[in-house]
């Protein structure tokens, strides 16, 4: 589908057979993201990872990211952290919300980024002149030792707004995304009683008798995942992947001029009748016998975009919101306030950068000791 919105030419590619095409057989053509003003102010120029136009850099970058922040052994390094954050959040509540204007945001944010980066460079200067050092790496730590090795190891110089750049996509694109993903299954779970009690015996029976649930205690999770997966079908907190194309294309006879922004809508894809038996039910059984990989090889099936531009923090995505919901419904037994229906529960989506609830999750968590 074509759509001229003011000078800008959109193309909205809603099948799996042309999600292919644009993000696999014709890439790097439509490798690069759109611009507009809000990555131009709040993403330093494009100078980070997810909006920086396809080149050398952002080829470096994404080396060094998957490499030394997003690998599988740093996302398995930061399992204590996040079963640290989530045991606060059982154990309190907590509100967070976001608005403003973008320069004021930037600057906001920027302060913030500015304070972490000069508490870290102290925390090394104290470490070299004798002083034991505190602890593992963090992220910033690893970056800022990758910029000490520009010059050694990359060829290009890293920059602190690169690092900032990178920070704020790791907590933009890696936070929301999984949060959102895991209000989608609670709000699933609880329109659906029979899938709720049957994935809460799952864990309650797999983790009998613990406090807390470990990242290990996962793997053996089987339901929870397809009720994920399922979810990330139905609810893809990216559903239009925003690409843009860096030269004149013709794709399946279609001419697709340079600079046009190309929307992948997985949203549409993962309901596609041709693909799923029906669709618009949840039912996350449909995945016993799917294979999944999560690499993008089924395009009918690409939650985390496929190809090279593809997300690099699916392994630390799921493992948030797997540790997420499996805690959430191992800890509480959940109800709906004021009488409400399971099919009462609007289940429309939001305007945003991700697709989260038009409005908001409001659930009654009555604590559930398993571990008495
Ligand atoms: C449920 C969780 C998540 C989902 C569903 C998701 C989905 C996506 C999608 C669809 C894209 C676009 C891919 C493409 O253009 O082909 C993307 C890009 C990206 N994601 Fe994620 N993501 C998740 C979690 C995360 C996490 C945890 C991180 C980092 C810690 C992350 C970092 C990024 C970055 C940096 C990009 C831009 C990559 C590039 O342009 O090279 N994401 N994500």
């Amino acid at each position: 589908m074509h759509v001229q919105l003011g000078e800008i030419s959109t193309v909205v590619v809603s099948s799996a057979k042309m999600a292919k095409e644009i993000l696999v057989t014709h890439h790097p053509c439509f490798a690069n993201r759109p611009e507009n003003l809000a990555t131009r102010i709040i993403w330093y120029e494009q100078e980070d990872m997810g909006f920086s136009p396809y080149r050398e850099y952002r080829k470096q970058m994404r080396k060094i990211c998957m490499m030394e922040l997003l690998s599988i052994k740093s996302v398995r390094s930061f399992r204590f952290i996040r079963q640290d954050e989530i045991s606060k959040l059982v154990e309190s509540d907590s509100v967070v919300f976001f608005c403003g204007r973008l320069q004021e945001v930037h600057c906001q944010m920027d302060e913030v980024l500015e304070d972490m980066i000069t508490q870290h460079k102290a925390n090394h200067e104290i470490g070299r002149k004798g002083n034991a050092e505190s602890g593992d790496k963090d992220l910033i730590d690893l970056l800022l030792l990758q910029q000490q090795e520009s010059g050694i190891n990359h060829q290009i110089p890293i920059t602190t707004r690169n690092i900032k750049g990178v920070i704020l996509d790791i907590f933009t694109a890696g936070t929301d995304s999984s949060s959102v993903t895991t209000e989608w299954a609670l709000s699933e779970l609880m329109r659906h009683p029979e899938i709720m009690a049957k994935a809460q015996e799952e864990v309650r029976q797999g983790c009998k008798g613990k406090k807390t649930i470990e990242e290990v205690d996962i793997q053996n999770l089987k339901y929870l995942k397809m009720v994920i997966q399922e979810t990330l079908r139905l609810h893809p907190p990216l559903p239009l992947i925003p690409r843009s194309s860096r030269e004149n294309r013709e794709v399946n006879g279609h001419m697709i001029p340079e600079k046009s922004r190309v929307l992948v809508n997985f949203w549409a894809i993962g309901r596609d009748p041709e693909y799923w038996d029906d669709p618009e039910k949840f039912k996350p059984e449909r995945f016993e016998h799917k294979s999944v990989d999560y690499l993008g090889t089924q395009s009918e099936y690409i939650p985390f975009g496929t190809g090279k531009r593809m997300c690099p923090g699916v392994t630390f995505g799921l493992a948030s919101v797997e540790l997420f919901l499996a805690h959430l419904i191992y800890h509480f037994d959940w109800r709906f306030p004021n009488g409400m229906k399971p099919n009462d529960l609007d289940m429309d989506e939001g305007f945003g950068i991700t697709a989260g609830r038009k409005t908001s999750l409001c659930l009654i968590g009555i604590p559930y000791h398993a571990y008495d």
